[in-house]
């Protein structure tokens, strides 16, 4: 099985339990960088005029580009995708990861960090940019999260 880990993670935390999900399935690394990085003002969730505040709650359907498109996945079987949760779900740059590839049969992981929201309201906003995808798993981690979590998370599928 092929198997590819994307990521978005605006400070890190993502990215730590992304690489373990990386080792634990052997899989391809990529991170889905934003062209405009999020500065610590952008991420604010007390401002509603705070960059994340406009483009979570006030423009939905925005998709923030990325700096680097969505690679090609056809090779992958399974794909899974990390990502911080904001305002309970995934962040808007995540739809515009799922947007640039053609997702019919492909297997998909979702992992995330939080500060103690679940995951289960995260599919609900991403499916309808991943059409066809098959959802298999969903897990939230905590930023303190170790390598035996993720490879027993890993294990079970
Ligand atoms: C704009 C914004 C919104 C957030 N919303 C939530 C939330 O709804 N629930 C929650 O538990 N944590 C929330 N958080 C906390 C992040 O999910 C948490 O800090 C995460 O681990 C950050 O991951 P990262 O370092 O990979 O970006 C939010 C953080 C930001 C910046």
């Amino acid at each position: 099985m092929k198997t590819l880990v994307a990521y978005f993670s605006a400070t890190g935390t993502t990215k730590r339990i992304a690489e373990m999900v990386a080792k634990a399935s052997k899989a391809d690394l990529f991170e889905i960088k934003p062209e405009t990085p999020y500065t610590p003002e952008d991420l604010n969730w007390q401002d509603d005029k705070s960059r994340t505040s406009v483009e979570m709650k006030d423009q939905p359907d925005f998709r923030p580009p990325m700096a680097e498109s969505t690679p090609d996945i056809s090779d992958y079987d399974r794909i899974y995708v990390g990502f911080p949760i904001w305002w309970y779900k995934a962040p808007t740059i995540v739809n515009t990861f799922f947007e640039g590839a053609e997702w019919k049969g492909k297997q998909v992981a979702l992992f995330a960090t939080s500060g103690s929201s679940g995951i289960d309201g995260a599919w609900e906003s991403l499916n309808s940019s991943a059409s066809g995808a098959v959802l298999v798993a969903a897990k939230r981690f905590s930023s303190s999260a170790f390598q035996d979590e993720v490879d027993t998370w890993v294990e079970t599928m």
